[in-house]
């Protein structure tokens, strides 16, 4: 497994610049992912309007897109914002929401991956669809059955022979362990609780934060690692704090923690890399 370098991570929030960062996201947790982008310091802008993506790109630094509700026109959307994404080498974070449970989020999906952006995300069940093994899971959510230490080792394979052919993009699959892979590197993360599962939107506000990290001037193998921990840290704060309240005060002393947890210096130390 690779080293984390977590030194850096103490010392990247609060960020020295407000990245502006263009989501095309979902219309379910789209508020919260845009707090969630501000309360790291950065500047969302949720646009879906294709007239305005041109002059978008001129000044935003990074871009996250998120297959979440289908639509045609969201179709239509993904398309062209990660063709210009690639045209003009604009950071890009996609989470792969669904992907593969209908033949519509199959195509779009496929056709977002040969544009190579920088972090390709999705829970452990979505990732699993991508590189071609097998899921019991239903609809967007995760199957428990992926994330077993044999699933997991297999994804990470699996994972390594996909990214050894996008040596440039870093592949993150979320669950109870996290995985991140890029070209043959892989670390997994060990950190969050249970209860991150248990409310829509945490794996749409940690591919904000890998993109806000992005947008901030970061490698994409930093993103993945900083925003994955940070996200679950602040997960395992709120739970200190809120557990037996019920999962929606959880959820939103989760929120608040994200906006505090770098205040704590010593957040880092917190941090579970699996060997
Ligand atoms: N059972 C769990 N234990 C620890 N962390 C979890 C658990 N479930 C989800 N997480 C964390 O919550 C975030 C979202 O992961 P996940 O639930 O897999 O995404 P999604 O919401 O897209 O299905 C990730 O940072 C992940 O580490
Ligand atoms: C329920 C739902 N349906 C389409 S997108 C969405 C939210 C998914 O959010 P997350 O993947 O972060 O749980
Ligand atoms: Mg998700």
């Amino acid at each position: 497994m690779e080293k984390i370098d977590i030194k850096t991570f103490d010392s990247i929030l609060p960020l020295k610049n407000s990245p502006l960062i263009h989501c095309i996201t979902n219309d379910i947790t789209i508020e919260t992912v845009a707090n969630s982008i501000l309360y790291i310091g950065g500047k969302p802008i949720m646009s879906g309007d294709s007239r305005e993506f041109r002059s978008l790109f001129q000044t935003t630094d990074a871009l996250f897109l998120n297959m979440g509700r289908m639509s045609e026109t969201h179709e239509k959307n993904l398309k062209l914002a990660s063709q210009l994404a690639y045209q003009t080498k604009k950071p890009t974070v996609v989470d792969m929401v669904g992907y593969g449970i209908t033949q519509q989020r199959l195509d779009l999906g496929n056709e977002i991956i040969s544009t190579h952006p920088a972090i390709i995300k999705g829970n452990s069940s979505e990732m699993r669809r991508i590189v071609g093994l097998p899921t019991s899971a239903r609809g967007i959510d995760r199957s428990e059955q992926d994330n077993q230490d044999n699933t997991v080792f297999e994804l990470i394979h699996a994972l390594k022979m996909v990214a050894k052919q996008q040596p440039e993009t870093v592949f993150v699959a979320t669950g109870p362990i996290d995985i991140v892979v890029k070209g043959n590197q892989c670390v997994k993360l060990n950190n969050g609780v249970s209860l991150l599962d248990r409310f829509v939107g945490t794996g749409d506000i940690v591919g904000a934060l890998m993109a806000t990290l992005l947008g901030a001037g970061y490698d994409a193998w930093t993103s993945s690692l900083f925003s994955l921990s940070y996200l679950n840290i602040a997960g395992e704060q709120a739970f200190s704090k809120a557990k037996g309240h019920g999962i929606e005060n959880f959820r939103q002393t989760f929120l608040n923690e994200l906006s505090v947890l770098s205040s704590h210096k010593d957040w880092v130390n917190d941090i579970r890399p699996v060997s």
